[in-house]
């Protein structure tokens, strides 16, 4: 016992532990967390600015186009004074012209701002042919007041673009710069930047994609592949700062939230399963566990042939903890032997006289695997004989679960050669209910509940009832069958050309040892004198 409870508070004692390792990893994934949604948010916003840049560039570039085939439409005499004045008023207009010159065998020959005074030597900055014909050529040497510019060359005629186009579209803490590929990729230029943007260097090609440059979450690229526009923004700290400090507190603060209330829940949890299992060890030892006898009946004439011990715990007034959860931690306290043995006492006690008065009558008690390894178990069964109780009158019911612990099959053998008949328990729920059947012996299978309500619906059609009847019939074992309930079900059995033992409600609920000797008293007088 004192094992026993030394097992058990090992088990608890680790759970603050558990608990506490809980806490942390919620914490450190609402940081990861943090970082991911900050990262996205980031790109997302660097997109969106991008992109915004990259189509405004494209628009004035086709706007330009525009510009320069009306231009070209002049009526007057190339160069002439009503030329310029028509090209004026047409550059004027559009916003994003700072000048426009003419050309003729590619020498400049008059310009709006230059008039027809022209310098004899010019040279432009490297240009990029582009796909529709056009020659772009950025940042060159102009003669304008603009020491420099950015000229879309179109059939002989020259625009220059105003260097702050793009200026309407600053935002603060971010920086761009906008350059222009060759189809082939194979020359760049820049077109336009942000006034402080002047370090980024242009880069080698133009790859068509939109990243981080170098995993660098500041500095963003986006690429057009129609258009062979490129725009890389430059973010500085400031941008995201704020919203990295928010992100990174609101994620953190949900982590510690959610990592402390799936602590504090689990640590209720084993709090209350503690103290319920605190609470059994203290109800065995005060011997308030109630043992309650259930009728198995031979299903052909409705003679009682048994009952199924079956323990209650009234841990309130009317308040039962179910049978299974009650099993399950003593399982796991590591005390379930004492449940085992408190119940083969009590049956004892009750059953003595009437096993002795009727042994053709029979008790089943649920073990567990690990009682086969526990000398106090066999000793408490070994008492039943000192009485002349005969062992076939104590049946063993055992589930699959346990029968299938590789622990008990010696225990299984043992109990046979000591003359106890063996219940294979809820038949048919494990997954591996014939394989078992090969391994271990037992003498009859309990078929579930489950099964035998599939018994007058439709289910039954699929249901695997049949099966487990001929399983019987096969491996030549017997059979019971819980849970009936309805006539319909008790006469489905009872037609069967078998010999079927059953349990249910329709035949009896369990029963206090009281109502036991009444059942018994009433079925002798049914039956003039025995019902056995
Ligand atoms: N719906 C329905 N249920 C019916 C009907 N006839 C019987 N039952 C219930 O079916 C269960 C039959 O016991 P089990 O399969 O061995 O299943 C048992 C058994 O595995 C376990 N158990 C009960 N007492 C002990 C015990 O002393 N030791 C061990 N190791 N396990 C026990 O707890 C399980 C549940 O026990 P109980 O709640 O008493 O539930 C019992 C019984 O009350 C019916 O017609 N309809």
């Amino acid at each position: 016992m004192v094992l026993n409870r030394t097992k058990l508070l090992g088990i608890f004692d680790a759970v603050p532990v558990i608990a506490l390792v809980i806490f942390l990893l919620c914490a450190i994934t609402g940081k990861i967390l943090a970082r991911y949604v900050d990262d996205y948010l980031s790109r997302a916003e660097a997109d969106s600015y991008t992109q915004e840049l990259l189509s405004q560039t494209n628009k004035i570039l086709q706007q330009a186009k525009d510009k320069i085939s009306e231009i070209n439409q002049s009526p007057h005499e190339f160069c002439s004074a009503n030329d310029l004045r028509f090209i004026r008023n047409i550059i004027y207009s559009s916003g994003f012209i700072s000048d426009l010159g003419r050309l003729k065998n590619e020498q400049l020959q008059c310009s709006v701002l230059l008039g027809n005074n022209i310098p004899q030597s010019y040279s432009y900055a490297r240009g990029i042919l582009r796909s529709d014909g056009s020659v772009i050529y950025g940042d060159t040497p102009l003669f304008s007041s603009y020491n420099r510019g950015v000229i879309l060359s179109i059939n002989n005629t020259n625009l220059v673009f105003n260097p702050g186009l793009l200026s309407s579209f600053e935002r603060p803490h971010y920086s761009y710069s906008v350059y222009a590929g060759a189809p082939a990729l194979n020359a760049i230029v820049r077109l336009f930047h942000h006034p402080e943007q002047n370090s980024i260097e242009t880069p080698s090609n133009i790859i068509h994609s939109r990243t981080w440059i170098d995993g660098n979450r500041y500095t963003y690229k986006l690429c057009s592949p129609e258009t062979h526009i490129c725009v890389i923004t430059v973010a500085d700290e400031l941008a995201y700062q704020n919203k990295h400090r928010l992100i990174d507190t609101v994620f953190t603060i949900l982590g510690l939230l959610t990592g402390g209330l799936a602590a504090l829940l689990l640590l209720r949890y084993f709090h209350n399963a503690q103290t319920l299992t605190m609470q059994l060890m203290r109800a065995i030892t005060r011997q308030e566990l109630d043992v309650r006898y259930q009728p198995i009946v031979n299903v052909k004439t409705g003679k009682i042939i048994a009952f199924e011990a079956l323990i209650r715990w009234e841990i309130r007034p009317d308040d039962y903890v179910p049978p299974d959860v009650l099993i399950d931690l003593a399982e796991k306290g590591g005390f379930i032997t004492r449940i085992t043995n408190y119940v083969l006492i009590r049956v004892k006690a009750d059953m003595n006289q009437i096993l002795q008065d009727h042994p053709e009558l029979r008790v089943n008690i649920n073990i567990a695997a690990c009682d086969l390894q526990h000398d106090s178990f066999y000793a408490a069964l070994a008492r039943f004989q000192n009485k002349g109780i005969r062992p076939h009158q104590i049946g063993i019911e055992l589930t699959e679960r346990s029968a299938a612990d590789c622990h008990a099959f010696k225990g299984i053998e043992r109990l046979r050669a000591l003359g106890h008949k063996i219940y294979l328990d809820d038949f048919g729920t494990g997954y591996s209910s014939l394989a078992l059947l090969g391994k271990i012996q037992v003498d009859a299978l309990k078929m579930d509940k489950a099964f035998t309500q599939t018994v007058g619906t439709d289910a039954l059609t699929v249901s695997i009832v049949p099966q487990i009847l001929s399983i019987a019939k096969k491996y030549k074992l017997g059979i019971v069958v819980e849970g009936i309930e309805t006539e319909e079900q008790a006469a489905y059995f009872k037609a069967l050309p078998l010999s079927i033992a059953a349990q249910g409600w329709y035949f009896g609920k369990p029963q206090n040892i009281n109502e036991v000797r009444q059942l018994l008293g009433i079925s002798r007088k049914k039956k003039k004198n025995s019902p056995f």
